[in-house]
């Protein structure tokens, strides 16, 4: 777990420089780099972007599919001025294990390819001359990591990976690499939470430093005037006629602390914070005690050219693309994004799922991926996997914790509830995770097809449910669609008739369609079929009045392994890869633009 995940920032007492662009890159099937001498850096080297997954840059395919160690290698320069300030690189991603070595020194390894991890380099750099920093990575698939799956070696001898999970396992420094200097005793963490009313606002805060210090906290509106003050590393703002952050109509002030020692200040953080509350209430979900009926997306970090790292370019179409379509909301699907897509949404009033990379924990998906097909919560690899998971779902939720755009937290995707052997895991996952959220906004993760109300031995455990339903793809498709919804309406009808009144976002439902393929009447892969089946659904959610948010799968193309049930990744998309929209769009923008908030 990280002590301190705040987003990095330069002030009076504070320098952020990226160290993105080209990095040294190698292979290392050999596991041989330490050997070799690579902590100091390595000859021939690839020059390779930062952020970016490393796969689709290649024209060979040993290349692309490269599953075992791999290094990056950077020389930086350490100005003599940060002399005297805790030195660090923070990594937003190294996908999906690293060690860091710095001149030659080892400094840390991380467990973990889809959140951000600090190395203090302070003791290892030289000071106003060129410093190397030298990363051992390695990209390898196991059940007891996340996300689960396995690593083949095949009879040549190089190795495979085996995804339990459907998107492509792109790899390297997805994120940016941050070098930062920051004062030796400083401020490393704070949290918020709010009470609000149409006439006034509370912040609660509390802060967390590296010396029992005073504290100076301000809160300034969007014009920069200070609309409150307080003292101590805990206490509260209270602002009169506050603008609300709301779903859509974003309003962001700008928290300030200052790390008061010896009657100067030493450390400043600032922050953009939203004023909102989050409540489920019976089957409602509410912001600011008003219900709220999510439509958006499940989505993945994904385009082409540089995989899974994160795009600024491609993030501002896809906010476009959610603004004109109407979507209030989405799930990080299957993993936290980069912190700059909850900055967005922060701004854009868009509410996120958040979810943790815990993706494959369900070998019947292996089956239909290759693997056995057991319980997964059988295996004997659990109990090193719980400890990965619940350090992810500390360092998601330490990280995305003010965010106000966070509605919620995913603990899992469609995991194996369906045998007695996942209540213990799942009872652990929701004790050990209760309190780490100040704000304690609802924890839930996604019911699989086969997860249904009556098959589940874990409805106990969500504080609302996100069902992913594939009647119309996966079972009864095509023609026999009608069974599909017939299905689909008995669940729904043994939810309705349960003493369960919590609400039912469906979080992936969908087909895969070729963009262009139309056929009257329909066929499965046509676009024509794509709005049948989205009509199907809609006519079910409008029949429920538990069911509290639409989130069709995906909102576009993406990559996944190569397989005979892929056409070049997965085609569920609302839009194309490349961002275009399918006829499925304009289906959605007409019912959601029409749709109120509270719908
Ligand atoms: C029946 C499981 C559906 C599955 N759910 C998880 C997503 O990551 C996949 O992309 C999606 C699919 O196969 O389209």
């Amino acid at each position: 777990m990280e002590k301190g995940l705040l987003y990095p920032v330069t002030n009076k007492f504070r320098e952020d420089q990226k160290l993105d662009g080209l990095w040294d890159f190698k292979f290392d099937p050999a596991e041989q780099g330490e050997a070799k001498g690579w902590t100091t850096g390595f000859d021939d080297p690839i020059k390779m972007p930062v952020p970016a997954s490393f796969n689709d840059f290649f024209t060979d395919k040993d290349s692309r599919e490269y599953t075992g160690d791999f290094w990056y290698a950077k020389k930086f320069f350490v100005p003599t001025y940060m002399d005297g300030k805790a030195i660090q690189l923070r990594f937003g991603a190294a996908t999906h294990r690293a060690t860091v070595y710095v001149n030659g020194k080892e400094i840390r390894s991380h467990e973990g390819g889809f959140l951000p991890f600090t190395a203090d380099i302070s003791d290892a750099v030289k000071l106003g001359k060129e410093n190397i920093v030298a990363l051992k990575m390695n990209n390898e698939l196991h059940r007891d990591a996340l996300p689960a799956g396995d690593t083949a070696t095949l009879k040549n001898g190089k190795k495979m990976a085996k995804p339990f999970f459907d998107f492509y396992n792109y790899s390297g420094l997805n994120r940016s690499v941050h070098l930062l200097a920051v004062p030796k005793e400083n401020i490393y963490d704070y949290s918020t939470t709010y009470e609000v009313s149409d006439d006034q606002a509370t912040v609660h805060y509390s802060v967390e430093a590296t010396k029992d210090a005073d504290v100076k906290v301000s809160l300034a509106d969007e014009d920069g005037n200070v609309v409150a003050t307080s003292e101590g590393k805990s206490g509260d703002l209270v602002v009169k006629n506050p603008t609300l952050w709301q779903v859509r109509d974003a309003y962001l002030y700008t928290i300030k602390f200052e790390l008061i020692d010896g009657g100067k200040a030493v450390d400043e953080y600032s922050d953009e914070i939203g004023l909102r509350t989050i409540e489920i209430k019976g089957h409602e979900i509410l912001v600011n005690h008003k219900s709220v009926y999510l439509r958006g997306f499940g989505r993945h970090e994904d385009s082409i050219y540089a995989g899974r790292a994160f795009d600024l370019n491609v993030e501002r179409r896809d906010m476009n693309l959610m603004d004109w379509i109407g979507a209030n909301s989405f799930r990080s699907s299957h993993y936290p994004y980069d912190e700059q897509v909850y900055k967005f949404a922060d701004r854009e009033g868009i509410l996120i799922t958040d979810e943790v990379p815990a993706v494959g924990f369900k070998m019947a998906a292996a089956s239909f991926l290759g693997g056995l097909d057991q319980s997964f919560f059988d295996g004997d690899w659990i109990d090193e996997l719980y400890k990965k998971h619940i350090d992810q779902v500390r360092d998601m939720i330490k990280r995305d914790k003010n965010h106000p755009s966070v509605l919620a937290w995913s603990l899992c995707n469609e995991p194996d509830t369906s045998t007695d052997s996942a209540v213990p895991y799942f009872t652990k996952l929701f004790n050990d995770s209760k309190d780490l959220d100040p704000e304690k906004r609802p924890r839930t993760f996604t019911l699989n097809e086969d997860d249904t109300f009556e098959k589940s031995k874990c409805l106990q455990f969500p504080d609302f449910y996100l069902l992913n339903r594939y009647p119309g793809w996966y079972h009864k498709w095509g023609y026999e669609i009608s069974d599909g919804e017939a299905g689909l309406r008995a669940e729904l009808d043994e939810w309705k008739n349960s003493d369960i009144d919590k609400p039912i976002v469906f979080s992936e439902y969908g087909a895969d369609t070729e963009p262009g393929l139309h056929k009257l009447p329909s066929i499965m892969w046509s676009e024509e079929y794509q709005i049948e089946l989205l009509d199907m659904f809609d006519r079910v959610f409008d029949s429920y009045d538990f069911v509290r948010g639409e989130q069709p799968w995906n909102l576009a193309d993406f990559q996944t392994v190569e397989g005979n049930m892929r056409v070049n990744g997965n085609k569920k998309g609302i839009f194309t890869r490349d961002r275009q929209p399918k006829a499925a769009a304009f289906f959605l923008k007409k019912r959601w633009t029409s749709l109120p908030l509270d719908y």
